[in-house]
């Protein structure tokens, strides 16, 4: 049976004398992924960040095995630019606590970045940094991803091929993640709409 791994309880974020988003009451299961939507400067990347900030230090969040299993893609790419794809995916794995390597080989084929995979990063486009990013994200153990407007950069094809990854993904994670536009591809379990400090949930 699923079990809640994720609660937000009457929770209010103000920043500076604003109140941005007030009262808000979410709960999620262990699995499936739900769209954050809203208009520019409603809140939706606040309340990602204040999800990541308090499942980080809060007492109130209680992880399973002790280790806190939450990662989170936000506009700061986050990887070492003089390192290269292979390198730094090698490392964040080390780090977390090793990935499959066969996975890790799937994706850079499936991002078609096999070609430029000993290349430094800072001689990646934007597009293709922001697929390092993604990679990173979904090579990781944590059991919440939270994306920040992730298809950012991505062309077409690559879009469409995340969109298929997230798919996968929803059924063993939980997904929460920040868009401005639902991707036809993309199988959202729920929509989260916010709109003049309310959440809806749809
Ligand atoms: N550090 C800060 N100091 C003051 N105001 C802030 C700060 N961070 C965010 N805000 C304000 O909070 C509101 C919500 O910002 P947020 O970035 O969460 O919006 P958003 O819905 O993600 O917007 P967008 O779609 O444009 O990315 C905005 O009015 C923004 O100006």
């Amino acid at each position: 049976m699923d079990r809640t791994i994720l609660e937000t309880n009457g929770l209010t974020i103000t920043v500076g004398e604003k109140t941005i988003l007030r009262e808000v009451n979410l709960r999620f299961f262990e699995r499936g992924m739900f769209a954050i939507l809203g208009e520019n400067g409603v809140g939706k990347s606040t309340l990602l960040k204040k999800i990541y900030h308090d499942a980080k230090t809060s007492p109130k969040w209680i992880w399973p095995d002790g280790k806190k299993k939450i990662t989170y893609l936000g506009h700061e790419l986050g990887f070492y630019s003089s390192l290269n794809l292979e390198e730094n995916l090698r490392y964040f794995a080390a780090l977390d606590g090793n990935h499959s390597q066969k996975r890790r080989e799937e994706l850079i084929q499936l991002f078609r970045l096999e070609k430029r995979k000993l290349d430094p990063i800072h001689l990646y486009s934007r597009g293709m940094k922001q697929k390092v990013a993604i990679m990173r994200a979904v090579l990781s153990s944590a059991d919440i991803i939270l994306f920040d407007e992730p298809f950012t950069g991505l062309d077409a094809e690559s879009s469409a091929v995340f969109s298929r990854i997230l798919n996968e993904e929803k059924e063993k994670k939980l997904i929460l993640i920040v868009l401005h536009s639902v991707p036809s591809e993309l199988q959202c379990t729920g929509q989260i709409l916010i709109k003049q400090g309310k959440v809806i949930v749809s």
